[in-house]
């Protein structure tokens, strides 16, 4: 009768709430990065307090690192990346400092260092910390005065949201990828859509996904207005986290894997919201406008806000078609892009760079076009060099990058300049997201590979011969 998430829920309350108030939970794992951090340090040292579990807390550099050499002397990104650095030291808590082996963005290090695991409750102060529940995981993001509380007690108040089942019929067409999927799912509920619940992504498609496209639609959840996404684990789950350093060795090895195979929402569990959707007919999806849920398969063409009925709707797709530059009836694939982005905590991973460089093996990016080619972690930067895939990078005209947010968010060195238009993996296209007056259209890697060989928006799909 019970879904995943109250199971994940019930095994971590130490206060029950009223009902419609906060429960205060245990939390497995916290993670932190330099982006959200720096004021919840500054009240845990106002109020004397020290951290609970340096133990089971970990920091990471990656929003404002630079990906092209290393980081300055001065400038807010040193002050910031400084601040954690000290904040760490004084308070005895694990740092993958820029540079080293293990950084990387904080929601791809989790699960690559095998600290997201089935059933644990991990936070982050940052939104996409809902890709960790693709472990079976509950991953929420909080704001930083929560950001104290956990650090001053390994606990957190929440409110328990609802539960909600997408469920994913079918298998999907080759060239489709969970970023289709998550964009598709987006488009149809639209960005309220999972408001107030965490999303479980259930079904025969997602049972076929690796735990890297599973991750890439858990991390879009926040998109849809969900609270988190989950997946319940399976063996694909268990084989991606044996060996992995923070994985539990041994007998106790043993004893975990057999309690998270009991991690699934009952047959009878009852969802408060249920939505089915048929994955066998998708097709390439990208962004219009200025919002995930502005989205169409690439086959289409930019929507007429005309035909939009809800006139805030119809002002919202207006507002955004000015903003993108765009005029209603234009095929999506006649769309000119100046630069693409590879990368971010929804596609850059291994797979993901895999699978764009096997669209760009022996072909060249357009002439006028830059493509950054930006890996998740050190990790993945290491796992692609030695596959060579750099090379192809490189050899195709692109530019090969470290570790961190990049492109994702201007926060750091990389950005657009003012009506540069970008082709991008990541996962928001908010107006001045990727720099201001920059232009970003949501892709999934093939399709970014893809357009960068055409310079215009295409799905490999659509490509001559080599
Ligand atoms: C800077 C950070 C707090 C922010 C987030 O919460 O998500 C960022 O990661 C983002 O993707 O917009
Ligand atoms: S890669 Fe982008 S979405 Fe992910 S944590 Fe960094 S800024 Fe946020």
């Amino acid at each position: 009768m019970t879904t995943l998430l109250d199971k994940i829920w019930d095994a971590h309350v130490v206060h029950c709430g009223a009902a419609g108030s906060s429960d205060l939970l245990y939390v497995d794992f916290h993670l932190l990065h330099e982006g959200s951090s720096p004021q919840a340090f500054e009240g845990l040292r106002l109020a004397g307090r020290t951290v609970r579990r340096p133990d089971l807390t970990l920091a990471t550099e990656d929003h404002v690192v630079p990906t092209r050499g290393l980081l300055g002397q001065t400038g807010v990104a040193v002050t910031m990346v400084e601040a954690l650095r000290r904040n760490c030291a004084e308070f005895g808590i694990p740092l993958h400092r820029s540079g080293t082996d293990g950084q990387g963005i904080v929601h791809v290090i989790g699960p690559e260092l095998g600290i997201t695991q089935p059933g644990r409750i991990i936070l982050c102060g940052d939104s996409h910390t809902s890709t960790h529940g693709a472990f079976g995981a509950l991953a929420f993001g909080i704001g930083t005065s929560q950001v104290e509380h956990v650090l001053a007690t390994q606990t957190v108040a929440f409110a328990k949201p609802r539960a909600m089942a997408v469920t994913l019929h079918g298998a999907l067409p080759a060239g489709v990828s969970a970023k289709d999927v998550a964009l598709a799912v987006i488009g149809r509920i639209g960005t309220g859509g999972a408001q107030g619940h965490v999303i479980e992504y259930r079904g025969p498609a997602v049972e076929a996904m690796s735990m890297e496209s599973r991750l890439t639609l858990c991390n879009m959840s926040i998109e849809a207005g969900a609270k988190a996404g989950m997946i319940a684990p399976d063996d694909v789950t268990v084989d991606y986290l044996r060996g992995r350093p923070y994985a539990p060795t041994g007998r106790a090895w043993d004893d975990a894997v057999a309690s998270w195979k009991s991690l699934r929402s009952d047959d009878d569990a009852e969802f408060d919201r249920s939505i089915d959707i048929d994955v066998t007919t998708l097709s390439p999806f990208v962004s219009w406008g200025t919002n995930p849920s502005q989205v169409v398969e690439l086959s289409a063409a930019v929507p007429d806000p005309a035909d939009t009925p809800d006139p805030d709707a119809r002002r919202a797709a207006e507002r955004a078609l000015t903003y993108m530059d765009l005029s209603p009836g234009t095929p999506m694939r006649e769309i000119p892009i100046d630069v693409v982005f590879l990368g971010s905590c929804t596609n850059g991973r291994i797979e993901d760079l895999r699978a764009a460089a096997q669209v760009l093996e022996g072909r060249e990016i357009a002439p006028g076009v830059r493509m950054l080619v930006v890996p998740g972690s050190a990790a993945v930067m290491r796992a692609a060099e030695s596959e060579g895939l750099d090379e192809v990078f490189r050899k195709a005209g692109a530019e090969w990058r470290t570790a961190g947010c990049s492109l994702c968010v201007a926060m750091n060195d990389d950005s657009l300049a003012a009506g540069e238009r970008c082709a991008s993996t990541s996962n928001r296209n908010f107006e001045g997201r990727q720099g201001r007056g920059g232009r970003t259209h949501l892709v999934s890697p093939t399709t970014a590979a893809a357009t960068a060989v055409t310079g215009r928006l295409t799905a490999p799909s659509n490509l001559g011969t080599r």
